[in-house]
């Protein structure tokens, strides 16, 4: 049995709350985002990156746009020390970006991260430690006082250091464990490193505020950060920062409404990856500023070659429903969902819209590297007319009219439920074929011509049936008009031809015509199709389908 009385809650709200965050419902700007992939998301993999992976992940975040960049933890290992010495001493820094390295505050570490940092073009200095009750009493042994004297410490040293070892370096703290810390100590911490570094507004420090292990709602964490970004000491000369992470499945939220609440700037990974449940995936929070309008300052166009190499080098896998970048994020197979998509796409080629609002889909799958064609509609047997028309009008060019989809919609459906199976475009247009072009087992059409008289047109027709040859003729107003005359004198049926509509299926003069043919019988409608070069001869086989069908 699971006990929930073993469980409470662990989080403080700060002495004072305040809830302007809620009042604002977008976030107009992006904050600066910092990818923290290679450290905290090469940490919680089993099996960390290797030299060569780190130098691919890395060229990717920067392909990707990201300024700023944790890339090592450089006391941890060798590997980590290796790829900050390469990427110093191979020059592999863009100039518009800084990278970022992560440090414990104790002595022989830090030492250790600025020998790897030596003649680096600029680097953010990353000092944390733990904060929270639970790891003073548990892991440090040590009081409030203690803990915040470890923390000034360091922030001493990395100071020191920074002076005397070549390069140039900028200073972030984190309070660790945040969520199970009291809000005003963590405040009280930061701002007593904050005395040491002395930022201004021309110097500026970085604290960063982490939800370590997310253990509150969203709206508690935006509520801590907006009191700490009201109370925070040097507030001009600070980059307040947060570094969610996903343990209750709020990180997302916890990183926006950390931004509505003041915070200028996130630290997050691709795909989420990271300890546990992961940091706060930072694709999925700039989809979203792009979904609004807004520019991210991150380009995700290529996201299909940043999954494969987010894979081959984490060895994680992004999953079909992950936020902008599943495999089945921009899919429908239900009908209803598929017929407002068609419909939608339709109206947007119609009335050329400038703006994306095509139901069902929040952004253009294009915009992220997808297509129309394999990945918006795929049908099964919870698939309508809409999605199997649409199937047929993306991938062959052939638009239905809206009888005929519905009734192809209902054997596709058919043909999925009974095989157990999705199909695909290719299966579609060959049950459509077989059942409304190729369908002339009972009678077909050797030849035919026709002759004017009189105002009127006389169809000559050659007919085999039941293995033998029959030559008959009639006379109509039209030509299939005459060729319907001639086919009800000769299986005697009685029919209306209550439908007829053509169109081309490509761009070139010389390319497929496609005719549809509707006889009515009965109240009952009878479809076939046509399709040739000659318009004329789509139209005659696609009644000889549709007769083949009454018949
Ligand atoms: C939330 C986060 O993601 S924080 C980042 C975590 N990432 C990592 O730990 C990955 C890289 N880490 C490592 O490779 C190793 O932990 C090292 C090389 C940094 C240190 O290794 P070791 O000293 O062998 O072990 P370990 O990390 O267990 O150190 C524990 C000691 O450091 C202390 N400590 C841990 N974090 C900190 C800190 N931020 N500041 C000061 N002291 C710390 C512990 O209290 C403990 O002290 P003790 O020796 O008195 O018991
Ligand atoms: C080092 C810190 C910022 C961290 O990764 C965390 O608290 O999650
Ligand atoms: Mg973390």
């Amino acid at each position: 049995m699971m006990d929930y009385n073993k469980y409470k809650r662990g989080y403080f709200m700060p002495p004072v709350v305040t809830y302007d965050w809620v009042k604002k419902d977008y976030i107009d700007k992006a904050p600066i985002w910092c990818s923290v992939d290679l450290r905290d998301g090469n940490q919680a993999l089993v099996k960390p990156m290797n030299l060569q992976e780190k130098l691919d992940m890395f060229r990717m975040l920067v392909k990707i746009g990201f300024k700023e960049i944790e890339v090592a933890f450089p006391a941890a290992s060798d590997t980590e020390f290796q790829f900050l010495r390469t990427i110093i001493e191979e020059k592999m820094i863009p100039e518009d970006v800084t990278i970022q390295v992560l440090t414990q505050s104790r002595e022989h570490i830090i030492r250790r991260t600025f020998q790897a940092l030596e003649g680096v073009p600029q680097a953010i200095v990353h000092l944390y430690n733990s904060t929270s009750v639970a790891q003073r009493q548990q892991v440090f042994q040590k009081s409030k006082e203690e803990i915040k004297q470890l923390a000034v410490d360091g922030a001493v040293l990395v100071k020191e250091l920074a002076a005397s070892t070549p390069g140039n370096f900028r200073f972030q703290y984190s309070p660790e464990s945040f969520p199970g810390t009291e809000v005003d100590y963590a405040l009280e911490v930061c701002n007593s490193v904050l005395d040491v570094w002395q930022p201004d507004s021309a110097h500026k420090a970085i604290i960063n505020i982490p939800t370590t292990v997310e253990i509150a709602m969203p709206h508690v964490f935006a509520s801590q950060i907006e009191y700490i970004h009201k109370n925070l000491a040097y507030r001009d000369g600070v980059i307040l920062s947060v570094h969610p992470h996903n343990d209750r499945g709020s990180g997302v939220a916890d990183a926006e409404y950390a931004v509505l609440a003041g915070a200028d700037r996130v630290e997050g990974t691709l795909f989420g990856n990271g300890e546990r449940t992961g940091n706060v995936d930072i694709i999925t929070l700039a989809m979203n500023l792009y979904s609004h309008g807004v520019n991210p300052e991150l380009d995700f166009s290529n996201m299909m070659e940043i999954i494969e190499g987010y894979e081959r080098l984490t060895n994680m896998k992004v999953s079909e429903r992950h936020p902008y970048a599943g495999q089945l994020v921009f899919t429908a197979f239900s009908g209803s969902h598929q017929d407002a998509i068609a419909k939608g796409m339709q109206w947007r080629e119609k009335h050329n819209s400038p703006i994306w609002d095509v139901p069902y889909l929040p952004i253009d799958p294009k915009d992220v590297g997808r297509n129309y064609e394999t990945d918006v509609i795929r049908v099964n047997s919870q698939s309508g007319k809409g999605g199997v028309g649409y199937m047929l009008q993306q991938n062959y060019g052939v638009q239905l009219p809206a009888g005929m989809k519905e009734e192809m919609g209902y054997l596709a459906k058919g043909a999925s439920d009974q095989g157990e199976k999705e199909l695909t475009a290719e299966e579609i247009y060959n049950l459509f074929k077989a059942e409304y072009v190729d369908n002339t087992q009972k009678f077909d059409l050797l030849d035919f011509l026709f002759n004017k008289q009189e105002g009127s047109i006389v169809a000559t027709l050659e007919i085999t049936r039941n293995g033998k040859c029959d030559k008959i003729n009639a006379l109509g107003n039209g030509h299939l008009d005459s060729v319907s005359n001639a086919f009800k004198a000769y299986l005697g049926l009685n029919y209306d031809l209550s439908f007829y509509e053509e169109h081309s299926l490509g761009r070139e003069s010389s390319a497929q015509a496609i005719a549809y043919v509707g006889l009515t019988s009965n109240g009952k409608v009878y479809w076939g199709a046509g399709i040739h070069p000659d318009i004329i001869q789509a139209s005659v086989h696609a009644m000889l389908v549709a007769l083949n069908r009454m018949a």
